[in-house]
């Protein structure tokens, strides 16, 4: 069950990752302690693979996955919890909503019942902060991009994650609707204190919402700040 007071400041550790991708290996080995961390960098880095692998969705050739003193892969023990049992929120890029069902269809998907008992994670709670409950009966067709982004965002958080896990959240969307969502997120980031990793191809973005940034290129990891300092040059 998580805990909102303990959940500000997260420990996952990524070591000896290594996710053979099309041309390249996915090679990670870092440390994030910070509430929010964008993963940043050119299409094709390897950012989504990440994400997939801590998930659970893609298996690595080797990787020790660690979140607060849970391990949830250790490929040396053959240790690899099922992505189900991970507790963790997952927005793709597509939002992976099913266009058959309604919204509340949707957001009942993946519910889980300790979400009811946490009244931060609880349905009536979700869809206050993200403004969509007067839109629960509607089908997920009819709604508009921004709309359809706050609903994927609330069926991850009624899933009582420990964790969240944003692919461009915010991609496709045009400036007026990103000013309208962010406030949204920031929200997201204030109530629920849930750690977050967020992709993202916007510095304004990183600036508005994120603790730490991580860049990567072709699978590696060239930089991480606290501070992003977009003018200096990469460190290695
Ligand atoms: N299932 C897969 N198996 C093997 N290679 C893959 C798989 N999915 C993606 N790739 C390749 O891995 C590389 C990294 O892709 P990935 O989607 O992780 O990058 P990304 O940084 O998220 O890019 P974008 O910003 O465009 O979403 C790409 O060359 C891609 O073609």
């Amino acid at each position: 069950m998580p805990d909102a007071a303990n959940q500000a400041n997260m420990k996952l550790l990524l070591k000896n990752i290594r996710l053979p991708v099309t041309g390249f290996d996915v090679m990670v080995d870092v440390e994030l302690p910070q509430q929010v961390t964008a993963i940043f960098g050119p299409s094709g880095a390897g950012k989504t693979s990440l994400l997939d692998l801590i998930a659970g969705l893609r298996r690595p050739q080797s990787a020790f996955i660690q979140l607060q003193d849970d391990v949830l892969v250790d490929t040396n023990r053959r240790i690899s919890v099922p992505s189900q049992l991970r507790h963790i929120g997952y927005v793709p890029q597509d939002l992976a909503l099913f266009p058959h069902l309604s919204v509340r269809q949707n957001l009942l998907y993946g519910h889980k019942q300790e979400s009811e008992t946490n009244p931060v994670f609880s349905f009536d709670h979700v869809t206050e902060v993200l403004a969509i409950q007067t839109l629960t009966q509607r089908r997920v067709t009819d709604l508009s991009g921004g709309e359809k982004q706050r609903v994927a965002l609330a069926r991850a958080l009624l899933s009582c994650p420990r964790l969240l896990l944003l692919d461009e959240p915010l991609a496709n969307l045009d400036a007026g609707l990103k000013a309208k969502i962010i406030p949204y997120l920031a929200r997201i980031k204030e109530e629920f204190h849930l750690p977050m990793l967020y992709i993202t191809h916007d510095r304004m973005e990183v600036v508005a919402l994120c603790d730490e940034v991580l860049e990567m290129s072709r699978g590696r990891i060239i930089r991480q700040s606290s501070i992003p300092d977009w003018n200096a040059p990469p460190a290695i």
